[in-house]
């Protein structure tokens, strides 16, 4: 029998099935040494969020083949190192949606009725009506940002209280948004007109910090702040100040950057602010739904069979990867640049083949292309595996095309992607072995190894333009180590890209922006 480890507390009915096909162990709250001195004994590991599988627990887990999380977020597994060491590591994307909503919900009724501080006065034997005086919600505006599962049914609910609904999310159409009764706007006016705000957002390198002292400035003073997504979307210590300073009307939190929150947490203690110890998955249907979620997912990869919530990549033979991986890298890399070249988000990607790839399975390398896009916008957990799936949810259409050879007969990898502005077309090829490049940007000439950080421009192709650049990197520090131009005539648009050394400092690619005849400039990191 294969031996399962369940080091988190799961609802039985998930042991239950477990028990079927394995011999389980149910040891809760192990210290991270004894964690890593165990883990080399099991087949499979259960978890929910207080159990931190680390590279140094992973070392160690030479018989492990999967991974259970009991839940959505696997911020708490390091899915890399898993993903290396061949670990699958499968989730629950939909057992606690409804969970996590209601208690959305039940933050904005605390909110607006003072639930909470009404219940602590009386305990300690005040009863203060006036102090308490709260409002309805009937009527009042809610900003949602991030519509995914989560937000979606956050949304139903509020306007069942008859509340209007203010949407952002890049990734959500305005078909789709029109057809929930959402109106979708920028953040900005997001944060402007809203009297409530709830982020529904996975954390990502872009959502980290998103709410901060300038956005909170923009809102109004009454405005009540909800996070039941994840610690640290919504700055700690900016909106702690603006709670203290009176400049909102109060938040409710349900996550935070460091979990147990220590004591000196900022929000913790502030009249205004509300917290629970991310209680958003705790209800017993979540519990079960996720727990028999993973244990179906558990039971099945031990009996060979493949796993329906994958969150990282199957084993592809080595040989096959092999041969794949220049193409999957320069895949990710342009898909990538494709990202961060866009301030709107991708609605499609299509990835064109030409020439001859022979039997290799582009299907492999698109999904490089389409990690690449998503890799700055989802959690860090997309991967192969899960990345068609995740652009599929945000109504991203992927299509995939072959054509004849060029002139030039090397195989071209072309991704193309479409975004509120049009297409944009990125393509590259492979010399040799693995010497990857960049070779054309929206028909421009370029050949650029994707490596590092680079600073793209569009600007009128007339003398200065470029000069004024380099000198104003020169003054800032940035030493250029190579630069590529591509240009439609002269006098016309020109194409810029520049292999720079450091990032620029805070305020460089503003300024930049400001020399005469510079078009565009963008500073990326691949
Ligand atoms: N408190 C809890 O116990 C609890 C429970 C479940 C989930 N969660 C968290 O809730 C969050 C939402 O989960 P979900 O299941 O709805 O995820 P989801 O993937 O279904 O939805 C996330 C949405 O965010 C959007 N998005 C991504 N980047 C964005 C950005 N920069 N701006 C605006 N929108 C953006 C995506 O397009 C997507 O529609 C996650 O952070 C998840 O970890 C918390
Ligand atoms: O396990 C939990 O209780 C937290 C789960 C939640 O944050 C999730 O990401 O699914």
């Amino acid at each position: 029998m294969p031996r399962v480890l369940v080091s988190d507390p799961i609802a039985p009915e998930g042991i239950a099935i477990l028990k079927q096909v394995a011999d389980v162990d149910v040891k809760t709250g192990l210290p991270k040494e004894e964690l890593a001195s165990i883990i080399g004994e099991y087949d499979a590991l259960a978890v929910r969020s207080e159990t931190k599988v680390t590279a140094e627990v992973l070392a160690n887990a030479h018989k492990l083949k999967i991974i259970g999380r009991a839940g959505v977020g696997v911020d708490n597994i390091d899915v890399e190192t898993a993903t290396k060491r061949g670990i699958l590591v499968v989730n629950s994307p939909e057992g606690n949606t409804l969970a996590a909503a209601e208690l959305s919900v039940a933050m904005l009724l605390a909110l607006a009725r003072n639930i909470p501080q009404a219940d602590q006065a009386l305990r300690n034997g005040e009863w203060k009506r006036s102090k308490y005086m709260g409002s309805e919600v009937y009527g009042k505006s809610l900003g949602v940002i991030g519509l995914g599962k989560i937000g979606k049914e956050v949304v139903k609910r509020a306007q069942a209280f008859g509340m209007s609904i203010l949407g952002y999310d890049p990734y959500l159409k305005p078909e789709q948004a029109e057809k929930l009764g959402i109106r979708l706007v920028d953040l900005p006016t997001l944060y402007k007109e809203s009297d409530y705000i709830t982020v529904h957002v996975p954390k990502t390198k872009e959502t980290s910090g998103m709410i901060g002292a300038e956005q909170l400035a923009t809102m109004k003073p009454t405005v009540r702040l909800i996070n039941c997504a994840r610690g640290g979307i919504i700055d700690e210590a900016a909106l702690a100040q603006a709670a203290k300073d009176g400049k909102i009307g109060g938040a409710a939190i349900d996550v935070f950057t460091t979990e147990p929150a220590p004591a000196d947490n900022p929000l913790l203690g502030i009249p205004t602010i509300i917290t629970t110890p991310h209680l958003g998955a705790s209800t017993e249907e979540a519990q079960v739904n996720v727990a028999i979620d993973i244990a179906e997912q558990i039971a099945d990869v031990l009996s060979g069979k493949p796993a329906r919530a994958a969150v990282n990549m199957p084993s592809v033979s080595a040989e096959v990867l092999a041969r794949i991986q220049p193409y999957l890298t320069l895949a990710e890399k342009i898909g990538s640049l494709q990202s961060q070249l866009t301030t709107s988000g991708v609605r499609a990607i299509e990835v064109v083949y030409k020439g001859d790839f022979g039997d290799l399975p582009t299907l492999h390398i698109t999904r490089g292309a389409v990690k690449g896009v998503l890799d700055t916008v989802v959690p860090e957990s997309v991967n192969y595996v899960n990345a068609p799936g995740l652009a599929a949810s945000r109504g991203i259409n992927i299509t995939e095309s072959r054509t004849g050879a060029d002139e030039s007969g090397s195989p071209v990898l072309t991704v193309r992607a479409e975004t509120q502005s049009g297409w944009r077309e990125i393509s590259g090829t492979v010399f040799g072995p693995k010497d990857i490049r960049i070779l054309t940007i929206d028909g421009y000439r370029v050949d650029v190894k994707p490596e590092g950080f680079l600073l793209v421009t569009k600007h009128t192709d007339r003398p200065g333009v470029i000069g004024k650049v380099g000198t104003l990197l020169g003054d800032k520090g940035v030493n250029i180590a190579g630069m590529h131009v591509g240009r439609e005539s002269e006098g016309k648009g020109a194409l810029m890209v520049l292999l720079i050394d450091s990032a620029i400092p805070d305020g460089g690619v503003e300024e930049i922006l400001k020399i005469d005849g510079m078009e565009n400039a963008r500073q990326v990191q691949l």
